[in-house]
């Protein structure tokens, strides 16, 4: 069946109301961001000026879907790489309390991201400020990277953090697919492709597992 499109910012956020659930506090938090988000766009360019008229389908919902496709509870790790403004990080560090590490290379992006959380309160988010080249290895249970790098370098800048049940979550827009027929018959092997609830040209690439040395050899 093909899912609906979330075209309007009432539909984004009825979805988010239907898929998650979340409570009075929660919706508080996404609408504090929203605000956030606006503002500090005024003082560094996080998001492009022309998506903020649709906020909740461009960035809030798109972030979210993500979630909608690893609803796993628990302590596991989720690391966004490239975070920014905190998308999808912190969108889904709100609807969900695993613990959650942004990766965000900018300082001045850094300092906003620590705002939010110190508005918010949200205690299980940390944000790592140093490229991801530099950063101590740690196991992640989820992998999620939005318009960061390019497939194949993505891949390999972010290999030594998945494991056997790491689920990474790549919107990867319009190339989704030609990026992925790029890669190695066994990483390609690894994903399968998801149609964007919030763009109809884009796509998701869904993943399970841990990348190796050894599947890297047999390109
Ligand atoms: C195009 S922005 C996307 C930001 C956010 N994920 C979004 O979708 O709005 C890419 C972000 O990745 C960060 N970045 C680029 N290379 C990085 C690296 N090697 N390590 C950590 N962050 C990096 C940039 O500073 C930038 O904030």
């Amino acid at each position: 069946m093909e899912r609906e499109l979330l075209d309007s910012e009432e539909r984004a956020r009825v979805w988010i109301g239907e898929t998650f659930a979340p409570s009075s506090r929660q919706w508080e938090y996404l609408e504090r961001f929203a605000e956030l988000l606006i503002a500090e766009n005024d003082r560094q360019n996080l998001i492009a000026a022309s998506t903020i008229p649709n906020l909740w389908v461009r960035h809030i919902a798109d972030s979210a879907q993500l979630l909608a496709l690893d609803q796993r509870n628990g302590d596991g790790l989720w690391l966004d790489l490239g975070s920014g403004a905190g998308l999808p990080g912190i969108v889904v560090a709100i609807l969900n309390g695993r613990p959650m590490a942004l990766v965000e290379s900018r300082k001045l992006r850094c300092e906003f991201l620590r705002e939010v959380i110190d508005a918010l309160q949200i205690g299980h988010v940390e944000v790592i400020e140093a490229p991801l080249e530099r950063i101590e290895t740690r196991a992640a249970a989820t992998i999620s990277a939005r318009a960061f790098a390019p497939l194949d370098k993505l891949i390999d800048l972010s290999t030594r953090f998945s494991t056997e049940s790491t689920r990474w979550l790549l919107p990867k827009g319009r190339n989704a697919v030609k990026e992925l027929a790029l890669l190695p018959q066994p990483w390609q092997r690894m994903f399968h492709v998801e149609q964007s609830r919030t763009d109809a040209e884009s796509q998701i690439l869904v993943g399970t597992g841990q990348i190796g040395d050894k599947q890297r050899g047999k390109r």
